[in-house]
């Protein structure tokens, strides 16, 4: 039986970096799970890629149909931008194992969906000066960069991502995103132990 590999963590703690380079390792073989936002699309990102982009009316369709497996709205300063995970047929877990991205509630769902044992955690963790660091540095590179928001995230996080949280999510094992590609060899090193 396949297995959703899903991981967490901390606004500019390096998941979608960490995601890319997983889901372009060939050994691994993951297929990728795309989530749904009906935020605005960031320079650098595709459709499709980080997620798909759509706007309210495709978030109502999909709610309607009962194929919303999740969802988060946020209030932003820029107005209410939800992520979902739609169950739209991407996955087959008799056929291939998934890497996907998302919060501690998020990931309570989907195990609640995909049964326990078929989704497993990978929770990344930055020091916080760094992350904020890392955080200021990609909003910088933005055309229109969105520094208020960067800081409700930030601020957001701590209580999203306590300790109490982290643990009632069920989640022991944390991977450290100090050198990236230390990162993600010791990720890989994970998954294929558990595949
Ligand atoms: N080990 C690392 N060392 C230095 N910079 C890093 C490292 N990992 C990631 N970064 C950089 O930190 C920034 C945040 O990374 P990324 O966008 O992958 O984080 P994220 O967790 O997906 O953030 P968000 O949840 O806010 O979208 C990016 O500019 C990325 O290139």
């Amino acid at each position: 039986m396949g297995k959703i590999f899903y991981i967490m963590g901390k606004s500019a703690s390096g998941k979608d970096r960490i995601y890319s380079l997983l889901a372009a390792h060939k050994e691994l073989n993951l297929k990728t799970l795309i989530l749904y936002t009906t935020r605005p699309i960031r320079v650098g990102e595709q459709d499709g890629k980080n997620y798909y982009f759509v706007d309210d009316g495709k978030l109502e369709e999909f709610r309607k149909n009962g194929n919303l497996i999740e969802e988060r709205a946020y209030h932003t300063v820029y107005g209410i931008w939800t992520y979902f995970t739609a169950d739209d047929g991407q996955v087959n877990l008799a056929d291939s194992d998934y890497l996907g991205i998302g919060t501690l509630e998020s990931f309570k769902k989907m195990r609640k969906y995909y049964g326990e044992d078929a989704v497993c955690p990978v929770y990344v963790q930055v020091e916080d000066g760094e992350r904020l660091s890392r955080a200021l540095n990609r909003e910088r590179e933005q055309e229109n960069p969105r520094y208020e928001e960067m800081c409700r995230r930030f601020i957001a996080d701590q209580s999203d991502f306590s300790e109490e949280n982290i643990l009632n999510a069920g989640i022991e094992k944390r991977f450290q995103n100090i050198n990236l590609d230390d990162c993600v060899k010791e990720i890989a090193n994970y998954i294929k132990s558990v595949q």
